[in-house]
């Protein structure tokens, strides 16, 4: 062994194993503050930092979030403040609960003041643009940082009110983790966020609990506007079905896990989105396939909607490696290309034929489709 060699005289490097005893919640909207109660009801210390100072006063006097989450109060053990540096100061991890689009520029402001704690990502999107996953854009503007990502099938009023929740929460594992998983950063946040209702499931396949949180929001916006327009649960059960297998694609080409697709931030979150107006891609799709207008859609009022963005970020990334999304794009086609509904959506049901498993892969036209109706009309001619 040569004793010069550099990697025997540099430090051991132990990973932090100290237990998550506060946490600083970044984004006071619904989901930050159900996030930030979750924790406090847990026995953490929760910082809380909304952007609005107005609104964080309101908070900090009445003792709950009543733009988002008006009929629960706040837990013991839950602070709020509009000052960052206060927010992350003392914090042994961070959730960043932010919408997607603005995940870049937190990442950028929270770096400036944290030391190498890990944050988890709750946002569920795609980089537009880019294409990169949540974790990665944090990644890039946190190097010193472990970044996971905690996703499930979660609506933020029930988990607030302490309806029975399960997530995923994934971060990468240390070859010392694989061998010891409960002394991962996920494990740990796990253990500081667990409760009676509130169950954590631990994961290090970030990407695949990823792709799942993004692909379910542009497929619930398709049911919607499938049962919007009048279909039924026939078609909504096909769209959640066929979904499930566009994301199972993409994660695979990424280099996530399908069975991790199977679980609760895949098919967990795809069955809740899917199946209740209480999801903002849900009542987007349904009010678009009634025949709102965009702009009137939730009465005018901005609404976080991200599988709209997403519908755009997402077929970019699997047209750039070659997996085919057809339900994705056909939303991405109504969505943002003026496409009719019931044309695409039409044109999606005579696709060809093909194999349901991707792996028996063959196609052939559909009958009803055009190609297939001029096919037979030259063969008869
Ligand atoms: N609401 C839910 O049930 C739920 C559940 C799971 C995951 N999520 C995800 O959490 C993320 C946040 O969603 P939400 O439901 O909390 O949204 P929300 O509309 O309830 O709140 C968004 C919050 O982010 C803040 N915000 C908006 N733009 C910002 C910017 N540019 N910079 C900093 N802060 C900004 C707003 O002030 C608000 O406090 C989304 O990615 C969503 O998919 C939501
Ligand atoms: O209201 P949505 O459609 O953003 O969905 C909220 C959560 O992501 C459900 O898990």
């Amino acid at each position: 062994m040569d004793m010069h060699d550099e990697t025997i005289h540099s430090p051991i490097v132990l990973p932090d194993q100290r237990p998550i005893r506060s946490i600083a919640v970044i984004g006071a909207g619904a989901w930050g503050t159900a996030l930030a109660m979750t924790a406090a009801s847990a026995g953490r210390v929760v910082r809380l930092w909304g952007r609005d100072p107005a609104h964080v006063e309101a908070m900090a006097r009445q003792g709950r979030n009543s733009r988002y989450l008006p009929e629960v109060d706040f837990p013991a053990g839950l602070s709020v403040t509009a000052d960052m540096a206060v927010a992350v100061s003392d914090a042994d991890a961070v959730l960043l609960v932010t919408p997607s689009s603005s995940i870049r520029a937190m990442a950028r402001r929270l770096d400036q003041h944290l030391g190498g704690v890990p944050v988890f990502v709750c946002s569920k999107g795609i980089e537009a643009g880019t294409g990169m996953m949540m974790s990665d854009v944090v990644g890039a503007e946190m190097p010193r940082h472990t970044v996971g990502v905690l996703s499930g099938p979660t609506f933020a009023h029930e988990t607030a009110r302490g309806y029975p929740t399960a997530v995923t929460i994934a971060a990468p594992f240390t070859s010392a983790e694989r061998a010891a998983p409960q002394t991962s950063p996920a494990a740990r946040m796990a253990l500081a966020m667990g409760s009676e209702w509130f169950r954590p499931y631990v994961s290090d396949d970030v990407i695949g609990v990823e792709i799942g949180g993004a692909v379910k929001n542009v497929i619930a916006i398709a049911c919607g506007m499938m049962t919007g327009a009048g279909f039924a649960e026939n078609t909504r059960a096909a769209l959640i079905t066929r979904g499930l297998d566009e994301m199972k694609a993409l994660a695979a080409a990424l280099g996530g896990s399908r069975e991790t697709v199977t679980g609760l931030s895949g098919v967990g979150d795809l069955t809740l989105t899917c199946s209740s107006s209480s999801s903002r891609n849900m009542s987007l799709g349904l009010q678009l396939g009634q025949g709102i207008a965009r702009p009137m859609c939730f009465g005018g009022a901005p609404v976080v909607v991200e599988g709209e963005n997403t519908a755009i970020s997402l077929t970019d990334l699997a047209r750039r490696v070659g997996v085919e999304m057809p339900i994705s794009e056909a939303v991405r086609e109504i969505l943002h290309c003026g496409a009719d509904l019931g044309e695409t959506f039409a044109a999606l049901w005579s696709q060809p034929i093909r194999g349901e498993p991707r792996a028996l892969s063959f196609e052939m036209a559909h009958p009803a489709s055009v190609e297939a109706i001029d096919t037979f009309a030259r063969a008869f001619a």
